[in-house]
C-alpha cells in the first residue's frame, strides 16, 4: 500500500526534520520551503491563516504548523511572538525575561493544521508541553530549545536526543492527535 501524499509546508528545516521522524512510515511527507505570511494573533489564528495560504499554493493536502513558547508570570506572552522576540534577544536574553519574576514556569504550544486543499477549512491538533524556562543549557541548534526543561525531565530539550524529544514534545502531542485523525479518514 503507498502512504498518502502530505505536503509540510514550512521554512523550517529543524521543524522539517522532526515533523518527517513523527510521521516516519505513516505519510509520504513533502515539504516546500515557503515562508507563509504570519498574521497577529494566536497560534491556532496563525496556523488556520498559515494553512489556507499553503493550500492555496500547494493545490492539494498540506499541513503547516505555528509553534510559540509562552511565559506563565506574563500571562502566556511571548506565545506566538517567541519568533521574533528569539531573534532579537536570543535563548540568553529570553531567559532574562523573566528576572523579575519568581515564577519560572512556561509552556511550549504546538499547533498543526491540515487542510485537505484549497476552499477546505484547515482542522487543528494542539499539543501543549508544560515546562520551566531555565538558563541556556545544551547546543544552540535549534530555536529555544536551549532555555525549555520540560516537567519530569532534568534536561532541557537541546540536551535531549532527538528521539527522546519526540516522544514528549509539544510537537509529538500535536502529531499524535493528527495522526489519530489521519487514520480514521482512510
Ligand atoms: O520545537 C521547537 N524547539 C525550539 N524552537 C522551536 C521549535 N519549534 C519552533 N521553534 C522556533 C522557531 C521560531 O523561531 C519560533 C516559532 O515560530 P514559527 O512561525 O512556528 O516557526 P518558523 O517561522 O521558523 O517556521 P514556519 O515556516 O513553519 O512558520 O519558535
Ligand atoms: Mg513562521
Amino acid at each position: 500500500m503507498s502512504l498518502r501524499k502530505l505536503t509540510f509546508v514550512t521554512g523550517n528545516k529543524n521543524k522539517l526534520r522532526e515533523m518527517q521522524e513523527l510521521l516516519y512510515g505513516i505519510v509520504d511527507l513533502q515539504n516546500r520551503a515557503v515562508d507563509l505570511e504570519e498574521i497577529q494573533g494566536s497560534t491556532r489564528e496563525v496556523a488556520i491563516a498559515k494553512c489556507r495560504q499553503a493550500a492555496a499554493i500547494i493545490g492539494g493536502p498540506v499541513i503547516t504548523e505555528d509553534v510559540g513558547l509562552g511565559f506563565n508570570a506574563m500571562n502566556g506572552l511571548p506565545g506566538a511572538y517567541i519568533k521574533w522576540f528569539l531573534k532579537e534577544l536570543k535563548p540568553e536574553g529570553l531567559h532574562k525575561m523573566l528576572a523579575g519574576f519568581d515564577d519560572k514556569s512556561g509552556f511550549a504550544v504546538c499547533t498543526v493544521a491540515y487542510c485537505e486543499g484549497p476552499g477546505h477549512e484547515p482542522i487543528l491538533f494542539e499539543g501543549i508541553h508544560h515546562g520551566l524556562i531555565v538558563e541556556p543549557r545544551g547546543p544552540p541548534v535549534f530555536g529555544w530549545n536551549p532555555i525549555f526543561q520540560p516537567d519530569g525531565f532534568s534536561e532541557t530539550y537541546a540536551e535531549m536526543s532527538d528521539e527522546i524529544k519526540n516522544t514528549c514534545s509539544h510537537r509529538f502531542l500535536a502529531v499524535e492527535k493528527l495522526k489519530a485523525f489521519l487514520s480514521e479518514q482512510l
